[in-house]
């Protein structure tokens, strides 16, 4: 946990987090000259009728507490300001992972939303208690141990007697807790994923009349997260009454035994009332320690969570020597078998060439290995065997960025995110014009729906692309994918939402813009594939034909039967 801190926690935040603590130091010190300086003026000042005495001990008390609150403030902006920034780090380092990883299916959303937000917070919130407590609570402690001895020796067996008792006691309790915030956060955790697919899923929800069954399900979580959140709470709840009480018996002791030794004449009237308050600031001083034994404990829970994430940090790519160049933007699949599980193979020695400026159509059942085939290609997964160039360049042998430069896909999912048109169609190219907007918008069928809106390019989008229907989603998804006009094309299924007629018109806007550069178009629609240079038909995962579409009428049963289907007598 210390490592994940220090690590987030860099130039000024670093220096705030030492800093608070060092001026908490002079808080502390504030703080334990009062009870001295009461029992002096006590003893040497009212019991001797000295007011000059008091009046001067009264203005050092004065100017210690204001010295301890100013101490106190100063330690509590640099704490805050310690925390902040380490929280803040640390949330763009866990996006920045959850961003990078290439494997997405080792962070569920729902569990890295709850670690981004909640346990950063725990963290923060420790962050924030150390820089002022671990200081203030152990000196104010130790502290106020040392000074109630000095000022009153007599009474010190009282604090020998109770101070280990609570020491064990505290152990017993904080071990308790840990396991119950651990179960708290997973409980945590569950009820974001319910929320986030009831939310994600209110439609279908609506649709089958499912509101009273789902709202039931949430209501389960809910109560679990309140049972255990509950449970950790009242694991801590005895600690604060306890040490209140072991110490108030303390006082009435150090009142009786001190009274006698007054009376007997071993000790002053003022030795007793410092010893009863170095009591009092032993007690918060506990009570505090307390509070960051458990912000500790959630901390330690949370920390582990954090470190989850972090783990997934992916490998820095290594980068060989002499990064392999593309001559060209033709592609060759040489018998390249691969599975997402390694004892299933998705794709079965697959075997294929697209010349440069060629057109590929590849077609086949849902589940076939359509988009697998694009997975490799973009190096979304590499664990395959066989070999992958682009342009003669073995894409292992190529940074991934510039195998990303290399290939553009259009994925089914047209996934939009908040701003506008315009900041949605550059993120491929983010120095592009106007005029090459919308010369991407024109061949996606888009212009139609930009035009008329007030703002045109400047139209605000909403989360998800909320404010656009599924086919004019789709549409803006290609025409931001043709801005870069990258080398390579791939359409993954990318109009299945859009209608026939404006599907027609951006395939003929394709092949215009595209007709001399390598593009791949996986559809289900034979009318997407009918044009291309040469179609594939894959069959769980192997090629049961190649071909035009003229060839594969007669080669391809399954072909055959599509065409049918889809284009009837025509
Ligand atoms: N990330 C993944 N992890 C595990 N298995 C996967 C993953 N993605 C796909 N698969 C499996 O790989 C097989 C091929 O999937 P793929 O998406 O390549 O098929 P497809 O032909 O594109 O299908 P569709 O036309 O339905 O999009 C399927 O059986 C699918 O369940």
């Amino acid at each position: 946990m210390f490592t994940i801190v220090m690590q987030h926690l860099r130039g000024k935040a670093r220096l705030a987090f030492f800093a608070a603590p060092l001026i908490m130091l002079g808080e502390v010190f504030c703080d334990l000259q009062q009870p001295t300086l009461m029992s002096q003026i006590i003893d040497n000042g009212l019991a001797k009728g000295d007011m000059g005495y008091v009046i001067r001990h009264s203005a050092l008390m004065l100017l210690f507490a204001v010295l301890g609150l100013l101490c106190g403030a100063g330690s509590g902006v640099f704490g805050t300001i310690a925390s902040l920034k380490m929280g803040e780090a640390l949330r763009s380092h866990m996006l920045q992972v959850a961003l990078e990883n290439r494997d997405p299916a080792g962070l569920k959303p729902a569990t890295l939303i709850t670690r981004i937000t909640n346990d950063v917070t725990q963290m923060q919130n420790l962050v924030m208690m150390v820089t002022r407590g671990m200081v203030r609570s152990p000196m104010l402690l130790f502290g106020g141990i040392v000074m109630s001895v000095i000022v009153c020796p007599n009474l010190a067996p009282i604090l020998l007697i109770a101070m280990p008792l609570l020491v064990i006691f505290m152990l017993v309790i904080v071990r308790r807790s840990i396991p119950l915030y651990t179960k708290m956060q997973q409980a945590v955790d569950r009820v974001n994923l319910v929320m986030r697919e009831n939310l994600q899923g209110a439609k279908t929800i609506k649709a089958y009349v499912l509101e009273d069954h789902q709202k039931t399900q949430f209501d389960d979580d809910n109560v679990n997260l309140q049972d255990t959140s509950l449970r950790a709470a009242m694991a801590t709840v005895p600690l604060a009454p306890v040490i209140q009480l072991v110490l108030n018996l303390g006082v009435v002791a150090a009142l009786a035994y001190g009274g006698n030794l007054t009376i007997a004449g071993a000790i002053s009237d003022g030795q007793i009332i410092a010893f009863v308050n170095y009591m009092i600031q032993i007690t918060n001083a506990m009570v505090q320690t307390v509070n960051i034994i458990t912000a500790f404990s959630r901390a330690i829970t949370s920390a582990t969570r954090v470190q989850a994430v972090l783990a997934e940090t992916p490998k820095p790519q290594e980068l060989p020597t002499t990064p392999a160049t593309p001559q060209d933007s033709s592609i060759a699949f040489d018998n390249v078998t691969f599975g997402y599980q390694q004892s299933e193979p998705i794709l079965d020695q697959l075997t294929f060439t697209v010349p440069a400026g060629g057109w590929l159509g590849i077609i086949g059942a849902t589940g076939s290995g359509k988009s697998s085939v694009i997975n490799l290609l973009t190096r979304t997964y590499d664990a395959y065997t066989g070999s992958i160039t682009i342009g003669g360049a073995d894409i292992q042998q190529m940074p991934l960025t510039a195998v990303h430069r290399e290939v553009a896909v259009a994925l089914q999912d047209s996934l939009l995110f908040s701003g506008t048109i315009k900041s949605n169609l550059v993120y491929g190219a983010p120095a592009a014009t106007t005029p090459q907007l919308q010369a991407a918008a024109d061949i996606a069928a888009a212009t139609e729906f930009i035009a008329p809106r007030d703002l045109g390019f400047d139209a605000p989008v909403e989360q998800l692309g909320k404010n656009f229907s599924g086919g004019q989603r789709q549409r803006l998804n290609i025409a931001r994918v043709v801005v870069p006009d990258a080398p390579i094309l791939v359409m993954d299924d990318a109009t299945s939402a859009v209608d026939q007629v404006t599907n027609a018109a951006i395939k003929a806007n394709l092949a215009k813009a595209r007709r001399d550069k390598t593009t791949v178009i996986i559809s289900q629609r034979v009318t997407n594939v009918m044009d291309c240079d040469q179609i594939i038909v894959l069959d769980g995962g192997r090629i049961a034909a190649r071909g035009t579409h003229d060839e594969l009428l007669t080669r391809s049963p399954f072909y055959a039967q599509l065409v049918q289907t889809q284009l009837g007598g025509e």
